[in-house]
């Protein structure tokens, strides 16, 4: 990622850090482009990095420094391009199942740091996080005319787990519920697309009602990714392939076999919210160094496949 320049502009650390340890830190600097970025960092050396822009997490690393996610050398980070890379937000529209722009808006709109989040159930001892806030412009009341609050808490554990939560609310004044779909469009970074397996499965295929836990053995690596998910049914796998990556102007033609997408979503059944509704999504990835299975998906399954 060349033309990057980062600037320290603020330190801090979350609340309650560990006694024994160094204490996980939440630092706000400026990333490629002079975007806002905030990284975050746990005691024993893990690291996640979250661009403002989109809300959108590009970097993901364990106590080896090793990156976990992929993000394309040809990313664009610049509006109205969303990142090509890290974990893209979908809401309120996953793919093009509607009459939204490929995927919605959230994914290139500027988040801002939400200062006094209501309380989550969740414990935040010796975790390093961020909490961000999406409310509609006038501008995207024209394309989506509805009012919500969407609250994102990005959060590193002690082990080096990344866990988002999602909190979406309806606070349309006009009496009136609204209906989404969504996905955490999440992509790995992985050796060699022909040396991983999620569960036997094919790209490109929205799989319904799936367990809550998937794994994605990388073979050569010797590394397997474990996706936990709540309120989110279903899943996507997707790799654009050679044809589709050459076709894509913020991807490297030979990337597709340094990634692959498995996104934890809700796409069968759209999400509806009345006015005081609140909906909760939440994604906990980790990676673990050994093979690892969670069980089939099904796939007789199957929403939509090339
Ligand atoms: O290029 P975009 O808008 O980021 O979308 C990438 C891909 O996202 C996946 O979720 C879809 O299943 C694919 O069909 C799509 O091509």
């Amino acid at each position: 990622m060349s033309g990057e320049k980062e600037k320290s502009t603020v330190t801090s650390a979350p609340p309650s850090p560990s006694p024994s340890s160094v204490a996980p830190s939440v630092e706000f600097s400026k990333g490629i482009n002079g975007l806002q970025k905030v990284i975050l960092r746990e005691s024993r050396g893990s690291s996640a990095e979250v661009y403002l822009y989109g809300g959108h997490v590009t970097s993901w690393k364990n106590d080896h420094g090793e990156e976990l996610l992929f993000l394309s050398s040809k990313a664009i980070f610049k509006p109205p391009k969303a990142i090509r890379g890290g974990i893209p937000i979908c809401f309120p529209q996953f793919a093009s199942h509607g009459t939204l722009d490929q995927h919605g808006f959230a994914r290139n709109r500027f988040w801002a740091v939400d200062e006094d989040p209501p309380p989550f159930p969740t414990n935040t001892l010796n975790k390093a996080f961020v909490d961000l806030i999406l409310k509609p412009s006038e501008e995207d009341t024209k394309i989506w005319p509805h009012s919500f609050e969407y609250r994102l808490r990005i959060a590193l554990g002690p082990g080096g787990d990344l866990m988002l939560t999602s909190r979406i609310r309806n606070t349309n004044s006009d009496g009136k519920p609204f209906s989404f779909t969504f996905a955490y469009h999440t992509y790995f970074s992985v050796s060699d697309i022909s040396e991983v397996r999620v569960e036997g499965l094919e790209v490109d295929k929205i799989y319904l009602s799936t367990p809550t836990k998937i794994a994605i053995i990388d073979h050569e690596k010797k590394r397997t990714f474990v996706l936990r998910k709540d309120g989110l049914p279903d899943a996507v796998v997707w790799n654009p392939w050679d044809k589709k990556a050459k076709a894509m102007a913020d991807f490297g033609d030979d990337e597709y076999k340094h990634m692959l997408c498995v996104e934890a979503a809700a796409v069968e059944k759209a999400v509806t919210l009345k006015p005081g509704e609140e909906w909760k999504g939440r994604l906990e990835l980790s990676a673990v160094p050994s093979s690892y299975c969670s069980g089939q998906l099904d796939p007789q399954r199957v929403l939509q496949g090339s």
